[in-house]
């Protein structure tokens, strides 16, 4: 009968839409909810789409209540909960109970030296032994050794001296004995019973935090309790209960890659959970399943066919790595025209052929006049290579992948070959697209005998990889690579990067351009003459030298004012930039490539090189 009660009570007390709940019963419900729905998809009692819908639904409704801040009908701080429990939390210092009153402590003989000393007097006036405390009703002398332990026990070790250290006034170790428990620590239970604590106050909080939590662990008191219960800010790794349901959510799901499922529900909770405020680990991520509903204005929620299929081809894959290549690899920076990049000419028209038209109009460039599959650029350094990649992420329209191959190599040892994999693949869900590596050489040198296993297995993954990007015709793939060492590129790719495209150092038209453009930012009275003569006094230069030696040159007028000006003089009182700021530039800007090193690059592009 009681059963029977207790069930009707609960479920008119828990029921969330009678009003009656506080918002913690609401937000418990919605994750008890949402623990079930995942169960029945455990068991395979609900299907993909029905879970994934309920699941956004009631994940929706538990962030919602965990995120508002209406003390009504919101919880701001979960953790609330959690240190109502650890609050009730008895611990072994319950058993403890000093004899102390006030009226006892004035007739300590150490209190009463203490007064006949004064407030000056050194040395250690307490004497440990003489202080009397019961223990489970009994009466002990301890001594200071005695103390020290039982304190250790309760996480206090740590200052084995707070018995022998006196405080500075008498009144102090009164002030310390009131029944109010020290804030933030309310203590299991206050009144006399804490006057033990009281005399040591427990002033650290991850001595607290010890104090209720001895083993690190939570002490089986639920998830939250071990950390919660203590001061929250003082635990580098203390989790709110959102973030803590993320983190399970997470790891639940990682430990089932081999469902197909798994990707898809992971990316709708996620996406469901970090829909309100984004942040921590998780706020970088974007599925590739929400994007594909964005694009379609959501108009696909109901048909659900595109998610299927983009789910389909990357159910392989760890969600972490789609993650990483998602948020990571993606590149959004400033936009670049053709036209900052000053001459290579030959270099813009040929990748305008092969990049931009083809991406723009796949019908017209099929067959024998459908575009490379990889592309080289080459030559010294600082002459806009990695330029020439910007421009056609902002140009060509279609989705940008720019990866270093050193963060490929380095960062993800071990998993190098299935980034490689995840990439292709997700590639060919956001076709067209192109596939940035700058700094190519590190990733596809030469393979030889002594390189590590890890990177042999990337590069042969990227070789695969290459070709297969080619192999479906409709498939709008490119792989655009930058490097200024030709030479250590391995041949196999070296073949699969078809064209090669030599970046060489600017012409005097080029470098004419490049100050030209930079001079239009600043105030200056260059004279087309003065011009010329910089422009001849610069060959050999590459384009970053040129922006170099400008640089130097507009400091020119800022080295000009007098040291006690600097802090006063406005902007419009700077003179503006003059010949003779780049005649002192050029004393100190060199150029960076050597006429050895160019006369390589012009040898290895006469031999494998695709230009004139
Ligand atoms: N042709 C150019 N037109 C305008 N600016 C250029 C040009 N070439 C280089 N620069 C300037 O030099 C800077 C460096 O160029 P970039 O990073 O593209 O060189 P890179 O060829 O990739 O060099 P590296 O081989 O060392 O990576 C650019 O940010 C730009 O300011
Ligand atoms: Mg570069």
């Amino acid at each position: 009968m009681s059963g029977a009660h207790l069930d009707e009570w609960q479920r008119r007390s828990f029921d969330i839409s009678s009003g009656n709940c506080t918002p913690e019963q609401t937000a418990d419900a919605y994750r008890a909810h949402v623990l079930s729905i995942q169960y029945a998809w455990a068991s395979s009692q609900l299907s993909q789409a029905g879970t994934a819908s309920l699941l956004r639904t009631y994940s929706e409704r538990y962030a919602s209540v965990l995120d508002s801040d209406d003390p009504r009908t919101g919880l701001n701080n979960y953790a609330e909960s959690a240190l109502h429990l650890a609050r009730s939390q008895r611990n072994y210092s319950d058993k403890w109970e000093s004899s102390l009153t006030t009226e006892s402590v004035l007739e300590l003989p150490c209190v009463q030296r203490m007064f006949q000393a004064g407030t000056g007097g050194g040395g250690s006036l307490v004497a440990p032994g003489d202080v009397n405390i019961t223990v489970g009703g009994e009466d002990r002398l301890l001594t200071n050794m005695t103390v020290e332990r039982s304190i250790g026990s309760e996480g206090m070790s740590g200052n084995p001296n707070s018995l022998s250290r006196p405080p500075a006034r008498p009144q102090s170790v009164f002030s310390h004995s009131s029944p109010v428990p020290p804030q933030g620590n309310p203590g299991p239970s206050g009144g006399p019973r804490n006057s033990q604590s009281s005399f040591f106050p427990i002033s650290n909080p991850s001595k607290r935090k010890n104090f209720y939590n001895p083993d690190g662990g939570d002490g089986g008191r639920g998830q939250y309790g071990g950390q919660a219960g203590t001061n929250p800010r003082a635990g580098g790794n203390f989790r709110t209960a959102r973030e803590q349901f993320i983190v399970d959510q997470q790891k639940k799901h990682s430990n089932q890659p081999q469902r197909g499922q798994t990707t898809g529900m992971a990316a709708t909770l996620k996406k469901s959970l970090g829909a309100n405020r984004p942040r921590g680990t998780f706020s970088k991520f974007v599925s590739p399943i929400p994007r594909q509903e964005e694009e379609d204005g959501g108009a696909s929620h109901s048909s659900n066919q595109e998610p299927q299929i983009l789910d389909e081809r990357l159910k392989n894959f760890e969600p972490k790595i789609i993650e990483l290549i998602m948020s990571e690899i993606m590149d959004h920076g400033p936009p670049v025209s053709w036209d900052d990049i000053a001459g290579l000419e030959f270099a813009k028209t040929t990748i305008k052929e092969i990049v931009v038209w083809p991406m723009l109009r796949p019908d017209i460039f099929t067959g024998l006049r459908g575009p490379p599959r990889g592309i080289l650029l080459f030559g010294p350094p600082g002459t806009g290579k990695t330029l020439i990649g910007k421009c056609i992420a902002c140009q060509s329209g279609a989705t940008f992948f720019s990866i270093s191959a050193s963060s490929l190599t380095s960062k993800w040892v071990g998993d190098g070959e299935k980034m490689v994999r995840a990439l292709f693949a997700i590639a060919r869900c956001h076709q067209p697209a192109v596939i940035f590596i700058d700094e190519i050489d590190s990733l596809l040198s030469q393979r030889t005998d002594g390189e590590h296993d890890s990177s042999r297995r990337i590069k042969t993954e990227f070789l695969v990889q290459l070709d297969g990007a080619a192999t479906a015709a409709e498939e709008r793939i490119l792989v655009v690579g930058a490097t200024n060492r030709p030479q250590e590129i391995d041949e196999a790719a070296r073949r699969r990067l078809s064209k090669r495209l030599y970046i060489p150092l600017p012409e005097a038209a080029a470098r004419w351009q490049i100050v030209t453009n930079l001079m239009t930012q600043e105030r200056n009275q260059l004279r087309e003459q003065e011009l010329e003569s910089v422009v001849t006094a610069t060959e050999g230069f590459s384009g970053a030298d040129m922006t170099q030696l400008c640089r130097e040159a507009a400091l020119g007028p800022i080295r000009s004012i007098q040291l006690s000006d600097i802090a006063t003089i406005t902007a419009d009182q700077v003179r503006a930039i003059l010949y003779c700021d780049f005649q002192e530039a050029l004393k100190t800007v060199r150029p960076s490539v050597s006429s050895k090193d160019l006369e390589q690059y012009e040898d290895w592009n006469k031999t494998f090189g695709c230009g004139r």
